[in-house]
């Protein structure tokens, strides 16, 4: 899917009507299949961005187009369907407590499953085959049948991640995935999350605390303080003079947060696909 963003600004996800844009006169463009991974000092506007390309948030200027289509425009239920061709994985994923693995990671399904069909799985899980199989790519194949409240921060984090290869979507949106997890599984994840989206021809837009993962699996990145765009470059010419400017004051992010140690942020309103 193509993503294309022309001079959009936007207001953070819980911020009031009225308060100050946290994205500012933003112009990006994603071709269909490119990956591409935002970087930029805590409160840069990385959550903002992607919660506005997910289509949970709507832009307060500009204009943002999905296959050239300005979905803001259509009907709420064209709007619906736009939704449902989109995945994001927030940075803690909304996962009931009680639930079991295996329905959460379903529930990415839920955008094509009739309500009698979702309804159905929520006692007898359909495709446990596929469900299965996308839980073992980020090692939790084991954690199928457990309760998510049983989880760690860093497998809940993972279990959310795994439902994008359930989900029928051709744009991932993916905020800080690694927040929760070790630099082992961090890099697990991440280049899963890359080769996936690759094998599958889905565009995928990642945020990430982490720069040198960043630089290191992307092959474009953009730059983003203060809700701005500084740089959208190939990584091989995000130099370290760039990154300092991106960071200024802000330099004890540039290695990453500590393993294990970042708690995960307290989840955001996002639009969800629920029947
Ligand atoms: N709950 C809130 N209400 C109003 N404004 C907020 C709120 N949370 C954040 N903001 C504003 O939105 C800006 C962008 O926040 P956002 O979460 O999008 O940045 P971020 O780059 O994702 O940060 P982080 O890396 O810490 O997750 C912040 O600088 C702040 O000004």
């Amino acid at each position: 899917m193509q993503l294309s963003l022309e001079g959009v600004s936007a207001r953070h996800p819980a911020a009031r009507s009225g308060s100050a844009a946290a994205l500012r006169d933003c112009s990006l463009q994603l071709a269909a299949g490119e990956a591409v991974a935002v970087i930029g000092p805590s409160g840069a506007g990385k959550t903002t961005l992607l919660h506005t390309a997910a289509l949970a948030l709507a832009p307060s200027a500009g204009t943002l187009r999905l296959d050239g289509v300005e979905p803001w425009a259509l009907s709420r239920g064209a709007l619906q369907r736009q939704r449902g061709r989109l995945f994001l994985a927030p940075q803690a994923p909304p996962l009931p407590p009680r639930q079991r693995v295996i329905t959460a990671v379903l529930a990415g399904r839920l955008p094509q499953w009739s309500l009698a069909r979702s309804l159905r799985s929520l006692f007898y899980p359909v495709d446990i085959a596929a469900a299965h199989a996308a839980l073992a790519r980020f090692d939790l194949a084991d954690k199928l049948f457990e309760r998510v409240d049983r989880l760690s921060g860093g497998e809940r984090q993972r279990v959310g991640l795994a439902r994008a290869l359930l989900a029928p979507a051709s744009l991932w949106l993916v905020d800080e995935p690694l927040s929760a997890l070790d630099p082992t599984r961090a890099a697990r994840a991440i280049d899963t999350l890359v080769d996936e989206a690759a094998a599958r021809g889905v565009t995928l837009l990642a945020s990430l605390h982490h720069v040198e993962m960043a630089l290191s699996r992307f092959p474009r990145i953009v730059g983003l303080r203060a809700g701005v765009i500084e740089f959208d470059l190939p990584a091989a010419e995000v130099t370290p003079d760039r990154l300092a400017r991106l960071y200024a004051h802000h330099e004890d992010e540039l290695s990453g947060p500590a393993p294990e140690a970042a708690p995960l942020a307290p989840p955001v309103p996002v639009a969800m696909q629920c029947r």
